[in-house]
């Protein structure tokens, strides 16, 4: 099997950590083998193929494709890589930028951990699914809809790999009832409607995610933001993740009661009613944005966004990812459904799942140290 290499600085990339704090949810870890695979659109004319990556370092990752030696594919895989992976950002330079004015980045051990850029249409469906949500079972949803409404790409060592389902995929073969069955809950709804939206919009003759980017050529940014708050399920906090890692909006600052709890516990942050009036002044031609802001968590934003900079969204992604080590598979919380959606949850059944965990703990250098496997309970 053919196995090429991305180089890159010391530290810039670390699989273990990006590929599991809660941004992309269709990684597979094989911890015999040590690798992760996922299927990944390669581009129109090679279509999806499954990629194998491993760490060989800390300045080096070999890729593979399953049955595919060829130049043709290695080549745009190593172009989509490099875009996934974002190679052309500096994560150490954006270190020393936010250590010189923020000490919560100084003295501390952020390797690795770097915004993806993933494909909109996906981003949107999967944080559709992250709302009130957990890692485990947020993986588990984006598995499902691959499963049973994408296309079977093949099968490495005994796991099935799909394409993720475009928006045509999810209308003419899912349903709401049958999502439910496959434990989305009240998400099942905000998936098809999701869908619908998409596939009544878009162009016949382009893809979903083709369609989410041409907004970047007639939108300004915060009308993008207000497009994504027009499909149901979405919220501020989701629509600032799908433009963060799905539309490489990166200043925008996805903010929840996670980010809240660190803006007040650590930048001693308070917000003031009196800025309420000027923000809704702001927004006025975005009614969408306006009627779905909370104050007090886009004062956050607006905080965090001009302490950061441009890359403000990367800064969270570090803290953010920080955060969900302490509380593994912490829960996504968009205020604004939140109320919506308690109801719904009430109704449903708790029950607490048991998820085995692995990987490799990598020590303050990015280093691999040793196998880590343990049991962890979700309550659900
Ligand atoms: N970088 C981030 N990843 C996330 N995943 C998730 O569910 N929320 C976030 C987030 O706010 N930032």
């Amino acid at each position: 099997m053919r196995f090429d290499r991305l180089l890159f600085p010391k530290g810039e990339v670390i699989l273990a950590h990006v590929l599991q704090c809660g941004q992309a949810f269709r990684w597979v870890w094989n911890s015999n083998k040590n690798y992760y695979a996922t299927s990944m659109l390669l581009n129109d004319s090679l279509g999806y193929k499954i990629v194998i990556l491993r760490q060989k370092d800390e300045s080096t990752i070999e890729y593979s494709i399953y049955k595919d030696d060829s130049d043709k594919s290695f080549d745009a895989l190593r172009t989509c890589l490099q875009h996934y992976l974002r190679l052309d950002v500096s994560l150490e330079k954006l270190l020393s930028e936010w250590s010189a004015v923020d000490k919560n980045f100084v003295n501390k051990c952020h390797r690795g951990v770097r915004v993806l850029g993933q494909e909109p249409w996906e981003t949107l469906c999967s944080f559709i699914c992250s709302s009130n949500n957990n890692i485990s079972r947020i993986t588990k949803m984006c598995h499902s809809l691959c499963g049973e409404y994408g296309k079977e790409i093949g099968n490495l060592d005994g796991i099935s790999y799909y394409s993720f389902p475009s928006s045509n995929d999810i209308v003419h073969k899912a349903s709401e009832e049958h999502l439910r069955e496959l434990g989305f809950g009240y998400r099942a709804r905000y998936i098809i409607g999701a869908a619908k939206l998409m596939h009544q919009d878009k162009p016949v003759s382009m893809s979903d995610t083709e369609y989410i980017k041409s907004w970047h050529k007639k939108l300004s940014k915060p009308e993008i933001r207000e497009r994504f708050l027009a499909f149901p399920g979405v919220g501020p906090k989701v629509a600032d993740c799908v433009c963060l890692m799905g539309m490489q909006m990166d200043d925008v600052v996805p903010i929840d009661v996670h980010m809240q709890r660190i803006a007040e516990r650590d930048y001693r942050f308070n917000a003031t009613a009196n800025k309420a009036e000027e923000l809704k002044e702001r927004y006025k031609a975005l009614p969408l944005t306006r009627k779905s802001m909370n104050i007090k968590l886009e004062l956050a934003r607006e905080m965090f966004a001009s302490k950061w900079g441009p890359y403000a969204g990367w800064a969270q992604g570090v803290i953010f990812a920080q955060e969900i080590n302490k509380t593994v598979g912490a829960t996504t919380e968009d205020m604004h459904l939140v109320k919506r959606v308690k109801k719904e949850e009430e109704k449903s059944s708790s029950a607490t799942l048991e998820v085995k965990v692995e990987g490799i703990e990598y020590s303050n250098t990015g280093r691999p140290m040793r196998w880590a496997s343990k049991k962890v309970n979700y309550n659900v």
